[in-house]
């Protein structure tokens, strides 16, 4: 079994490879970091170390690597042999992969016309759909009709802590030994792909909103609040009180959001939060805030983890959700030289002033109720400052 994997970065490497190795595939993966590619073909293996306390190490081997900026080619025909494919290379990346992998689903279509599926494996909603979308762009009507047949994207929510790594070796990666990886079963073309770890579901939207808006909402909390407070790593600023305070907060308010949207019930919902504090102190791992806090603009997107279960809390409940209202106003002051969306939105701050860059970012209506909201915790905040 084949399986082509955009993206050997942590959670491609450390999650979605271990998975596939487990389920008897060969891994190809494909990226633009040359490095990481020429050391996968040399080594055709590498560590996946839990972050626990006995560090249990998993060697995943069956792999290598293709550097797509240089072999295209060789992409193409790794798709047109491909069982699975998988992609972990970010959200804003998909639409830049979108034409190789629509020129392998054409090679391919020439040479068999096997069902495969394609999953984007990113934090957001509808990753494999948007990935679909962009495909079609460069298709022509006939070929779009042709490939819905037997090209399925289903979505899909992933979740496992995977940190930057800061090991000699190149390719190893530790993790939290907690995952989780939920797949749109309706969506599947042909026999669904049997790897153990993966729970398909009819309806993936319950499960990605439920992950998005409260794994990654609580994560946001250290992050950005973390990051304004001057703490470096999550765990640090998971050990500060105000943290502990606003995460609580913030994922009562997204829990409430969730609960009246899909009746989970209360005390599940609970016992999924407390659980998901714990993995955010778990000592073993050091993540950075600068990592969790990447690529704010996304972030604060009207769908993503802190605007979208902020609407819905007011929505339904007519309160204010001040904890997360306080996320968005730290996620606003997010400064990193070294992240051009956190440099971009610093620039828009500076030429238009807080109200009309949150406007444009979030894509929230002149005069929707939450505006204002951010706009006092943006004042408020001042005395978390150290
Ligand atoms: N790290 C986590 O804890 C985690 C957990 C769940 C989901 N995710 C999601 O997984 C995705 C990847 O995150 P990550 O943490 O692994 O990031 P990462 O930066 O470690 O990995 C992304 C990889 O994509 C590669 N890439 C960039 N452009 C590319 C291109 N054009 N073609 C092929 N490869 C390209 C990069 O070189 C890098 O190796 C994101 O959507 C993220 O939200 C991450
Ligand atoms: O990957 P991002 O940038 O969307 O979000 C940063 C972290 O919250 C995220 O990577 C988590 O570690 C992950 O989603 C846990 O499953």
């Amino acid at each position: 079994m084949l399986a082509v994997h955009f993206g050997a970065g942590n959670i491609g490497r450390g999650f979605i490879g271990s998975l596939l190795y487990q389920a008897n595939y060969h891994t190809t993966f494909v990226d633009v970091n040359d490095a990481v590619i020429q050391e996968l073909n040399e080594k055709q293996q590498y560590n996946v170390v839990l972050a626990s306390e006995n560090s249990e190490t998993l060697t995943v081997k069956n792999v290598s690597g293709i550097n797509s900026i240089t072999d295209p080619d060789k992409v193409v025909e790794a798709i047109v042999n491909a069982d699975i494919i998988t992609t972990a290379v970010g959200p804003n990346i998909l639409a830049v992969i979108s034409e190789l992998i629509a020129k392998g689903l054409q090679a391919r279509m020439k040479s068999n016309q096997h069902p495969l599926n394609i999953i984007a494996c990113e934090n957001m909603i509808g990753g494999s759909s948007l990935l679909k979308e962009k495909v079609a762009e460069h298709l022509t009507e006939e070929e779009r009709t042709s490939f819905d047949a037997i090209f399925g994207f289903p979505d899909a929510a992933v979740d496992r802590i995977v940190p930057n790594q800061a090991n000699d070796d190149l390719l190893e990666v530790s993790v939290e030994p907690y995952y989780e990886w939920v797949v749109e079963e309706t969506a599947i073309k042909g026999a669904k792909p049997s790897i153990d770890g993966v729970t398909y579901v009819a309806d993936l939207k319950p499960y990605i909103e439920r992950k998005l808006f409260t794994v990654n909402t609580g994560h946001a909390v250290p992050a950005y609040i973390g990051r304004y407070m001057g703490y470096a790593t999550i765990n640090e600023a998971m050990n500060d009180q105000h943290v502990q305070e606003i995460i609580k907060g913030a994922l009562t308010e997204s829990g409430e959001a969730l609960i009246q949207t899909y009746q989970f019930d209360r005390e599940e919902h609970q016992t999924y939060i407390n659980k998901i504090i714990q993995r955010f102190m778990n000592p073993y791992i050091s993540d950075e805030v600068t990592r969790v806090a990447r690529g704010p603009i996304r972030k604060l997107g009207p769908n993503d983890r802190l605007i979208r279960p902020a609407s819905i809390y007011l929505d339904v409940t007519g309160k204010e959700p001040f904890h997360l209202a306080k996320t968005i106003a730290s996620a606003l002051e997010y400064e990193n030289e070294q992240d051009e969306e956190a440099v971009k939105l610093q620039q828009m701050i500076t030429e238009d002033g807080y109200e009309k860059t949150l406007q444009s970012v979030s894509e929230l209506d002149v005069g929707h109720p939450l505006i204002p909201i951010v706009l006092t915790e943006l004042e408020m905040i001042k005395s978390l400052k150290k």
